[in-house]
């Protein structure tokens, strides 16, 4: 079965991809990703200079998921953008995620990588949970519509939004109508992970990870429902621009419905950082088997064509 679609204009040989930060902070994580069957990959989000991020442990596998508080390591962006021009975007394409702590971080990154001339598509963060002192851009909204607007300024092509997890009708109608405004935000990433969730360890009495008292963001299956609320919300709502599903996605299935909530790609994180880049062979196999059982020849059948009752 052809599981090949298109994301702005480009070829995808599979709608599968890594979720920034798993599998993609240094060279050979990337080059593991190039190897493997997804069909695109993004880099770690980076900042203006490297970081060591948050005291370890930083990351813990929940029953159902997964929590950390990372606080943004990275190689700093000119290591990613030396990745990004040596990149064979023949092979697939490459999403470039940056998340300066500043919005002059942010317009000197995508400045940088605009002269660079790299194929690679900007996916800016506006949803890092874990940088102390941060509060997340996703969640300030005349933040948002600041930064939308400097690097739509900025920044002359197509860009693409990371946004936190939203859980009011209300927030989505808002959020959208910023979005709807600025033409060159070419896709939406929904979800990064939920923020702040906190899970202890009953025998020693104690939270699972050292930074922020043990409070970090939530992946796993934990976010799935909310990562396909939000993927069809701004599917609905952003008519013009494409979406990314990120979210809970650990099968076939989970890869199906992001593909009928609107999803064109998706990404894949707690799954990935606990199975390795095989996952993407395994995800794709699912996939195909439940298009066979539908009689569906192409994702276009059936993408976006989720029924309401
Ligand atoms: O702590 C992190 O590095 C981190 N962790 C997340 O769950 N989402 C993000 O966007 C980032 Cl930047």
């Amino acid at each position: 079965l052809d599981l090949s679609t298109f994301f702005l204009g480009r070829p995808l040989a599979a709608p599968l991809m890594n979720a920034s930060g798993v599998w993609c902070n240094v060279t050979n994580q990337l080059n593991a990703l190039a190897k493997s069957e997804a069909g695109a990959m993004v880099t770690k989000s980076c900042t203006l200079v490297r970081r060591d991020g948050n005291p370890e442990p930083r990351y813990h596998t929940l029953s159902m998921g997964s929590i950390n508080s990372m606080g943004l390591p990275n190689e700093g962006h000119l290591y990613y953008l030396d990745y990004a021009q040596q990149h064979d975007y023949e092979n697939k394409p490459l999403f470039f995620s940056v998340a300066g702590l500043t919005l002059d971080d942010n317009l000197t990154m995508v400045a940088q990588i605009q002269d660079a001339y790299t194929p690679a598509m900007v996916e800016i963060n506006l949803s890092c949970p874990n940088v102390p002192g941060k509060a997340q851009i996703g969640y300030d909204f005349e933040a948002l519509d600041v930064i939308l607007a400097e690097i739509s300024s900025a920044y002359a092509r197509p860009f693409g939004v990371k946004l936190p997890p939203y859980f009011d009708i209300a927030h989505f109608d808002e959020v959208a109508e910023i979005l709807n405004r600025y033409d060159k935000v070419a896709f939406v990433t929904c979800i990064n992970s939920i923020g702040n969730g906190l899970m202890i360890d009953i025998n020693s009495e104690t939270v699972l990870i050292k930074p922020k008292q043990g409070f970090g963001g939530i992946g796993g299956e934990y976010v799935l429902p909310t990562a396909l609320a939000n993927v069809n919300a701004f599917y609905r709502r952003c008519p013009e621009k494409s979406i990314i599903g990120c979210g809970g996605v650990s099968t076939g299935e989970h890869v199906f419905m992001h593909l009928l909530a609107g999803a064109s790609i998706v990404q894949v994180g707690t799954a990935l950082y606990e199975e390795g880049v095989d996952i993407f062979a395994r995800l794709k196999i699912e996939l195909a088997r439940i298009m066979q059982q539908k009689g569906y020849q192409k994702i276009e059948e059936y993408q976006g064509k989720l029924k309401t009752i």
